[in-house]
């Protein structure tokens, strides 16, 4: 079997993590085989962020690990990770004001070897990146100036310009308007069935009925549930989430109006 056609593989093993003494992840498990849209649930503070951080090897946790094709992130040079695993983080600012083509193309990093700078097919590579995000029109503005949903698109084009088989993303649409929330979120499901395996965290019910595969739920920093959409995100795992504020109707969850008042 050749190395590529080896199916995606991405597990999270008994991870644990601390911010100064605050336990944060509590023996987080979750295995990911095979390509497919896997969304990370859970209300605000219950650690989603930090998990994916622990999964880009940008924080190292306490205890457990995080393996990619069966390798230990935090033991990767970084070369080797950017190879394998693409982050869109939840919020990215720069001083410097790279124009959005320049930003994209700063995903193909992990390509270039020593005073090497891009060329032309990482320039192709780039422009068909902002080609599926539709962002070409943007393509000479100052990054430093643009909205935080355009910034947003931005960040998902360098993604896929980087053309890794682990695409990890922190709220991906969460500055994102009706149209382009849908439009990712395609992209995503197009990217599954092309063989990527993706990570996405989300606070949005109906993103992960709507898109994901399976989900993995966390509260306060441990596992409450994972596995296919249907089986776990039920009224009754909403309801431990939220207490009864919202129904579930044909796969769509919808508000219980005055239910928060
Ligand atoms: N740098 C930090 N230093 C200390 N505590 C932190 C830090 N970052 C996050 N925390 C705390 O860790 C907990 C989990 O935060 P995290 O951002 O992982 O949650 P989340 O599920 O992604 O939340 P949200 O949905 O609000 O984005 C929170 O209580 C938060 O206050």
């Amino acid at each position: 079997m050749k190395a590529e056609d080896r199916k995606v593989e991405f597990c999270i093993q008994d991870v644990e993590f601390s911010y100064e003494k605050k336990k944060i992840l509590k023996g987080i498990r979750a295995d990911f085989r095979g390509a497919g849209v896997y969304g990370i649930f859970g209300p605000n503070g219950s650690g989603k962020s930090t998990l994916l951080k622990c999964c880009s090897g940008i924080l190292k946790p306490e205890r457990g690990s995080i393996l990619v094709q069966n390798r230990a992130v935090n033991r990767m040079s970084c070369q080797e990770r950017s190879r394998l695993l693409a982050c869109v983080p939840q919020e990215h600012r720069l001083s410097f004001p790279f124009t959005v083509e320049e930003v994209v193309l700063m995903g193909r990093t992990p390509y270039l070897g020593g005073i090497r700078g891009p060329k032309g097919e990482d320039r192709e590579m780039a422009w068909r990146a902002m080609e599926e995000i539709g962002i070409t029109e943007l393509s000479d503005r100052p990054y430093t100036q643009l909205s935080g949903g355009q910034r947003q698109l931005v960040l998902m084009a360098r993604a896929l310009a980087q053309d890794t088989p682990v695409l990890i993303l922190d709220e991906p649409t969460s500055a994102l308007d009706f149209k382009n929330q849908m439009k990712v979120f395609e992209i995503l499901r197009t990217l599954a069935a092309k063989g990527k395996l993706i990570l996405a965290c989300t606070h949005d019910p109906n993103h992960v009925k709507w898109f994901c595969d399976q989900v993995l739920i966390l509260k306060e920093g441990e596992v409450m549930a994972r596995g296919a959409v249907s089986d776990t995100l039920t009224q009754h795992c909403l309801e431990s989430l939220y207490g009864q504020i919202c129904q579930l109707q044909n796969d769509v969850i919808i508000p219980k109006r005055n239910a928060c008042a």
